[in-house]
């Protein structure tokens, strides 16, 4: 196939690229074009957290003292999970980790209103509704206290 037979197709069959339902088009669940972006605070960009993240030691990201065992050993109930889920101590599960959301909070692009949705229980679900394609691993990886466990 030459390329001027590429373009008539193209121009002749009239087609959106992506196609409409393509994963390049989908972002989120919101209809298109109201993305709910938010002014975050001076300060507080995804570069600022980046930055942040690898300039603070990991127990006061975790929001633990220094003789806390590593995640893989902090087991933490559904009921202790519930009990943290103010602005200034908040924690939250992604898929069955659970991390000290509260420094991140501010830096959240989404805003304080939607994150907090998730505090003190499971954000799992909320949390693949918005943005499947975020890597909570990798963002909140220093914020990462234990697993959560049946109470
Ligand atoms: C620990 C939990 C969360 C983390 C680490 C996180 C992270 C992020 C990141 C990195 C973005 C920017 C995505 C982008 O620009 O592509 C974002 C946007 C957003 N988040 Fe979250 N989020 C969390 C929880 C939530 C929850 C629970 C909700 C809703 C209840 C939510 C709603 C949103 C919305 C509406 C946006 C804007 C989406 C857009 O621009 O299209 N997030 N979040």
């Amino acid at each position: 196939m030459n390329n001027n037979r590429l373009l008539n197709n193209r121009s002749s069959s009239n087609s959106l690229f992506p196609p409409p339902n393509s994963a390049q088009r989908v972002s989120n669940n919101l209809p298109a074009g109201q993305r709910q972006k938010v002014t975050l605070k001076p300060g507080h960009s995804p570069l600022d957290w980046a930055h942040l993240n690898s300039n603070t030691p990991f127990h006061i990201l975790r929001g633990v003292s220094q003789q806390t065992p590593p995640p893989q050993y902090v087991r933490i109930t559904k009921d202790e999970l519930q009990t943290h889920k103010t602005k200034e101590d908040c924690w939250t599960c992604i898929n069955g980790k659970v991390f000290n959301i509260t420094p991140y909070i501010d830096f959240h692009p989404g805003g304080v209103n939607e994150i907090m949705k998730c505090a003190g229980r499971d954000g799992t679900a909320l949390f693949n509704k918005y943005h499947s394609w975020v890597n909570a691993d990798r963002m909140l990886e220093k914020c990462l206290i234990g697993m959560l466990v049946n109470n």
